[in-house]
C-alpha cells in the first residue's frame, strides 16, 4: 500500500464542544505617552467562544497592542474588555493572566529552566502539587507531539525552533485556560515546520475548542487558521472582519484587495477540501480477479485506466487498459509513487501532489485508506472557474507513463 502523500489535515472551524470564552473589546483605546495618534483607536471586536480570530494588517497598525490589552500586558487607556461577561479591566491583572495562555515567537521559554519546568510554571503558581504538575506536563508534551521521556529534562537551547515553539504552546495550555493569545507564534520557524505546527494547532483546537486570538504577518497563515480574519489599518481600525471565504471573494475595499494580494483566487484553493469536489469513481478491479472483465467494464464506461484495489479496497496503482489486456488476472504490484490524498486535504495540496507526481490526477482515500475515487486536474480547474464552459477530458491519464 503506497503511503498517502498528504497527511490528514483538520478543517478549521470552531470545535463543537468549545471550552473557550467569548471576548468583547468595547471602544478600546490605547494612547502611548508622547504619541500623537492612539495606537489603538476606539476598537470594537466581538470574539466568539471557541473561534480562532486572526488579526492581520500593516506593520505598526496596532495588532500586538490590541492583543496584549486582552491579558493586560498593556493597559488600555479607555474602553472595556469583557471576558465571558466579566470586565477584565477591573480584575487583578496577575490572576487574569493565569486564565489566558500566551504564546510568542520562538516560544519565549526561560533558557535556564528545563522543558518540564517551563511547562509547569503556571500550574506551580496556582499551587498544584508536584504529582499533578508532572502528570499535566506529560499530557501536554504528548499533546504537542513531543515525547515526554526524551524532552522533559532538556533545556530550550537543546531544542529546534519548532520544538521550542511546541513547548511554548504546551506552556500556554498548562492551566487549561479558555483563551489563548498568540503573537506571531510561528514566525521564527522554517516553512515546513511552520506548516506542521499550523496543522497541529488545528488538531489541538479541534480537541480543545479554545478561543484563540492570533496576530500574524502571513496572510496565508490567517486563511489557513482563522475561522475569521480581522484586517486592521492604522489605529487598529477594522477594515473588514469576516471569514476567509468572504474576505477572499468579497473584499470590502481596495485596502483589503491590496492586502490580500493578487493570489486571492489561488488562496481559495486552500479553503476547499477534496471532499467538497465531486470525485469520479472510474473503473476499479480487485487483485486476483480476471483482467478481461475489468477491461470490458472500463471500455463500457469510457475509462482508459483501471484503479487496482487490494482485498480491503485500498488502492495499489492505476493500470492502463492496453497493458491490462495482456494479463490474465489482476496482479498485486504496488506503485510506490501513486499520487494519493486523504479526503480532508485541500485542493491546493491536491494540485501540489499532481505536480510532484507529474500526473493529471490523484487518487483519493477515505477511512482506513480505502478508495474513495479520483480527482483530476481538470476537475480542480472547473471547480475554481465554474462558468468556464464544458469540462475537458476527465481521465486521470498519467502524463509521465505513471501506471505500471
Ligand atoms: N511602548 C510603546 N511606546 C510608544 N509607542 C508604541 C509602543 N509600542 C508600540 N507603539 C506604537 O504603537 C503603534 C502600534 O504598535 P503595535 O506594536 O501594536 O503594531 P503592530 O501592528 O503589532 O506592528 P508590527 O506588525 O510591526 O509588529 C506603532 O506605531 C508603534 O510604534
Amino acid at each position: 500500500m503506497p503511503e498517502p502523500t498528504t497527511t490528514e489535515s483538520v478543517a478549521p472551524g470552531p470545535a463543537s464542544s468549545a471550552t473557550g470564552a467569548s471576548i468583547q473589546l468595547q471602544q478600546v483605546t490605547k494612547r502611548y505617552p508622547g504619541q500623537q495618534r492612539p495606537a489603538v483607536d476606539s476598537v470594537d471586536i466581538d470574539i466568539q467562544a471557541g473561534e480562532i480570530l486572526v488579526l492581520v494588517g500593516p506593520s505598526g497598525c496596532g495588532k500586538t497592542t490590541t492583543l496584549k490589552m486582552i491579558n493586560r500586558l498593556i493597559e488600555p487607556t479607555s474602553g472595556s474588555i469583557v471576558l465571558d461577561g466579566e470586565d477584565v479591566t477591573r480584575k487583578n491583572a496577575d490572576e487574569l493572566r493565569r486564565g489566558i495562555g500566551y504564546v510568542i515567537q520562538a516560544g519565549g521559554l526561560f533558557p535556564h529552566m528545563t522543558v518540564a519546568a517551563n511547562v509547569g510554571i503556571v500550574p506551580g503558581m496556582l499551587g498544584w502539587d508536584k504529582a499533578r504538575i508532572e502528570a499535566r506536563v506529560e499530557e501536554l508534551l504528548d499533546l504537542v507531539g513531543l515525547d515526554p521521556e526524551t524532552y522533559r529534562n532538556r533545556y530550550p537551547r537543546e531544542l529546534s525552533g519548532g520544538q521550542q515553539q511546541r513547548v511554548g504552546v504546551a506552556r500556554a495550555l498548562a492551566a487549561d485556560p479558555p483563551v489563548l493569545l498568540m503573537d506571531e507564534p510561528f514566525g521564527a520557524v522554517d516553512p515546513i515546520t511552520r506548516q506542521r505546527l499550523q496543522d497541529e494547532l488545528l488538531n489541538i483546537q479541534e480537541e480543545l475548542g479554545k478561543t484563540i486570538v492570533m496576530v500574524t504577518h502571513d496572510f496565508d497563515e490567517a486563511v489557513k487558521l482563522g475561522d475569521r480574519i480581522a484586517i486592521l489599518d492604522v489605529g487598529a481600525r477594522i477594515v473588514q472582519l469576516d471569514t476567509p471565504e468572504v474576505i477572499l471573494t468579497n473584499p470590502a475595499d481596495d485596502f483589503v484587495v491590496d492586502f490580500v494580494g493578487k493570489g486571492a483566487a489561488l488562496k481559495t484553493l486552500d479553503l476547499t477540501r477534496v471532499s467538497d469536489v465531486e470525485l469520479r469513481t472510474g473503473t476499479t478491479a480487485t487483485v486476483g480477479t480476471p483482467a478481461a472483465d475489468a477491461v470490458a467494464r472500463a471500455r463500457a464506461a469510457g475509462d482508459d485506466y483501471v484503479v487496482v484495489l487490494d482485498a480491503r479496497d485500498r488502492p495499489l496503482r492505476w493500470h492502463r487498459l492496453e497493458e491490462l489486456e495482456r494479463e490474465d488476472t489482476i496482479g498485486g504490484q504496488v506503485d510506490e509513487d501513486l499520487p494519493t490524498l486523504a479526503r480532508r486535504a485541500t485542493l491546493n495540496e491536491a494540485l501540489d501532489t499532481m505536480l510532484t507526481a507529474s500526473q493529471n490526477g490523484v487518487i483519493v482515500t477515505g477511512r482506513r485508506d480505502t478508495y474513495a475515487g479520483y480527482l483530476t486536474v481538470d476537475a480542480v480547474m472547473s471547480f475554481m472557474t465554474p462558468s468556464s464552459g464544458p469540462r475537458a477530458e476527465d481521465n486521470p491519464a498519467p502524463s509521465a507513463g505513471g501506471a505500471s
